[in-house]
């Protein structure tokens, strides 16, 4: 895409949270323009009064959904048709259509942000495998309230050491985590949908989804949420796994069936969960809620301030420390700055690596 004098627009729904130095550094490139909707109606009602117009590329958050609702085809439908780009600073963005922008004529590239989470995701998970293989929540809990361990004290966890580690999506943050895992002697399986390479998957043993879920002393989620994997974990893939099975979820809430996670850990057939993320965040089940044998943390997969190696080489230059935040934030700036001065994103969705 070329540009004359004028300045291409550049519109931002969410906040920049720490990388408000790229974004005054994109305006040199871009006219910068904002939403100011408190929610959707607003929204729609701002996009109607033509107030992005000539926008070509938009950022946005995860945490934007509040203020427009879902990337769907209805906004699709009142957002400027000169929009080419939407960057979304996160790795999971379900919460954008990407069948229906790339159907869009011209068709809306969608970027993401893939590694910069990888480290601190898979910390997360490491974390939620160890509280919820050692029951930790419930000693916790009873000495916050004075109850030392609780009467009577909870019972005996279980050690990492031998285990075997089902992971569901070996993408970025399913490899890191299987590093992390072997360190504590846990013995990976994966399932994907695609088998990957010896390089790539580094021993794990690739097995059936079934498989998985049948042999699997730890199912860990860690695949994208889309149609496709909506509630992959429900009733019947429970009835599976083995009894007294943990289920770690740091993906997206809705690739698992709450409820039915809610009576498989009531049965029993579930001893404990760790859970980074929820159906309906920021609202948790009051099933979970109540259940002493779950670990809830209120999705801080990417809540961290050190970088990781993982992470873009421009944010990683020299000992500099970033938040994991800042480097997605400065990725996603990244796709735009690309997508304006050359017309194409850095890191586009899968979905539309052929488009
Ligand atoms: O949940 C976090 C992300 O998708 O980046």
């Amino acid at each position: 895409m070329t540009y004359t004098n004028v300045k291409p627009k550049v519109l931002l729904i969410g906040c920049i949270e720490h990388a408000q130095s790229a974004w005054g550094a994109l305006g040199q490139l871009a006219e910068l323009v904002e939403s100011t909707a408190t929610h959707r109606a607003e929204f729609i009602q701002e996009c109607k009064e033509g107030k992005f117009d000539d926008v070509v590329a938009l950022y946005r958050t995860i945490a934007s959904v509040a203020l427009t609702g879902l990337i769907d085809e209805e906004l699709l439908g009142v957002l400027p048709k000169s929009l080419r780009y939407i960057a979304h600073c996160g790795a999971g963005y379900d919460q954008i259509d990407v069948h229906a922008c790339s159907a869009r004529s011209p068709p809306i590239r969608v970027s993401n942000v893939p590694t910069a989470v990888d480290d601190a995701t898979a910390d997360v998970n490491m974390f939620l495998i160890l509280g919820a293989l050692r029951n930790f929540n419930t000693g916790m809990n009873a000495l916050r309230q004075g109850k030392w361990r609780g009467r009577p004290a909870p019972p005996l966890g279980h050690d990492p050491e031998g285990k075997v580690l089902g992971i569901l999506g070996m993408g970025g943050i399913g490899r890191n985590l299987k590093k992390k895992a072997e360190a504590f002697g846990m013995k990976v399986i994966y399932h994907n949908r695609r088998e990957l390479s010896d390089v790539m998957s580094a021993g794990a043993q690739y097995v059936s989804f079934d498989e998985l879920l049948s042999t699997s002393d730890v199912v860990s989620l860690n695949l994208p949420l889309n149609k496709n994997t909506r509630h992959i974990i429900s009733k019947a893939e429970f009835a599976k796994m083995k009894d007294g099975v943990v289920v770690v979820n740091t993906a997206r809430g809705a690739v698992m069936d709450e409820a039915a996670l809610v009576e498989a850990l009531d049965s029993g057939k579930v001893f404990s969960a760790g859970l980074d993320v929820y159906e309906e965040e920021p609202k948790i089940h009051p099933g979970l809620l109540s259940n002493q044998n779950v670990m809830l943390v209120p999705h801080m997969g990417t809540w961290t301030i050190e970088v990781s190696s993982q992470q873009s080489s421009k944010c990683c230059i020299g000992s500099l420390r970033i938040q994991t935040i800042l480097a997605m934030e400065e990725w996603t700036i990244e796709n735009i700055q690309m997508a304006l001065e050359v017309g194409s994103l850095k890191s586009p969705v899968p979905e539309q690596a052929d488009l």
